[in-house]
């Protein structure tokens, strides 16, 4: 039986659904895909509560996908306070190791124990208060964070649910593969798939390319019996969005980025995405 009372399970009381997000490969936007789900969940009702957790320790890029890049986290006596990505409204809140660091540019370099400990920390220490979603993006493949993650997360596992992001090329459907048959090792419930990069829309006539082909997705979600959450093309819309240059002033959080991102033609495929989701999810 999961220890209740630890302090993992205490903070976490107030946290509704946990969404982790998955990828069996590196690069395939992974984290592009937890900052727009956490982008729409926050968009979805206007009292909608998000926090997304940034558990990639080697590469944490969350903070620069939202504009949050030089902020630091305070330490309050009861625990770290989150970075809100929308101000004072104070409905999307953010926590990443890149919030740590005393430069940008730092790698961290930490055996198993230490990224272990800073995963324990990072579940029980922060101040999230009431949650209708906590998004956690991870680490690509399924290594040693998983398995700590999914330990210290016992005692909320009925709260737990995955989402794979792949692309449609078979190298990454086969990564896709190894990490779903994690996903059902550790009974971990599946939300569904997400097809990225699945073709590129020229941003002059809408033609859609298929540079990486396409649909390779969607098939393995139909053999492995496991619901297609949608595909996302290349926008080079998102990505002008999501690497674009710091804020002005360190500290301070970049204008407009949730309006900006409506706005976007990947927005709008993602609200389906996400619709489908909160289906699931109840
Ligand atoms: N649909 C898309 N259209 C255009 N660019 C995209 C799309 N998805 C991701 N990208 C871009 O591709 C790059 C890699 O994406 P991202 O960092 O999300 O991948 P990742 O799977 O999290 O990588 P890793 O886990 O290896 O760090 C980023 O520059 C991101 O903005
Ligand atoms: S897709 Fe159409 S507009 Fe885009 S480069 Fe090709 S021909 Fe030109």
């Amino acid at each position: 039986m999961a220890d209740q009372s630890s302090p993992v399970a205490r903070r976490l009381q107030t946290v509704k659904n946990i969404i982790i997000v998955l990828s069996g490969k590196g690069g395939v936007g992974k984290s592009s895909v937890s900052t727009q789900l956490a982008l729409n969940l926050h968009a979805s009702s206007p009292t909608a509560k998000v926090g997304i957790l940034d558990v990639d320790l080697t590469g944490p890029s969350i903070p620069r996908m939202l504009g949050l890049d030089g902020h630091g986290v305070h330490q309050s006596s009861s625990g770290w306070v989150p970075v809100y990505a929308d101000g004072p409204e104070a409905r999307l809140a953010c926590m990443s190791v890149g919030f740590l660091l005393k430069n940008k540019g730092d790698s961290v370099v930490w055996r198993g124990p230490k990224k272990n400990g800073m995963i324990r920390q990072f579940l029980s220490d922060v101040r999230w208060g009431e949650l209708d979603y906590l998004v956690i993006d991870t680490p690509p493949g399924t290594s040693d964070e998983h398995l700590s993650l999914l330990e210290h997360m016992a005692p909320v596992h009925s709260r737990l649910s995955a989402v794979i992001v792949t692309t449609p090329q078979a190298v990454a459907l086969m990564d896709a593969m190894k990490c779903l048959s994690f996903t059902r090792a550790v009974n971990l419930p599946i939300l569904g798939l997400i097809e990225n990069m699945s073709g590129y829309v020229c941003p002059c006539c809408g033609e859609i390319s298929n540079v990486f082909s396409t649909g390779g997705g969607e098939e393995m979600a139909r053999r492995e019996e496991l619901r297609f959450l949608g595909s996302l093309p290349v926008d080079t819309e998102l990505v002008t969005l999501l690497d674009a240059a710091e804020p002005e002033k360190e500290g301070s959080v970049r204008e407009g980025i949730l309006q900006q991102y409506s706005s976007t033609s990947s927005a709008k495929l993602f609200k389906k995405i996400v619709e489908r989701m909160v289906e699931q999810l109840g």
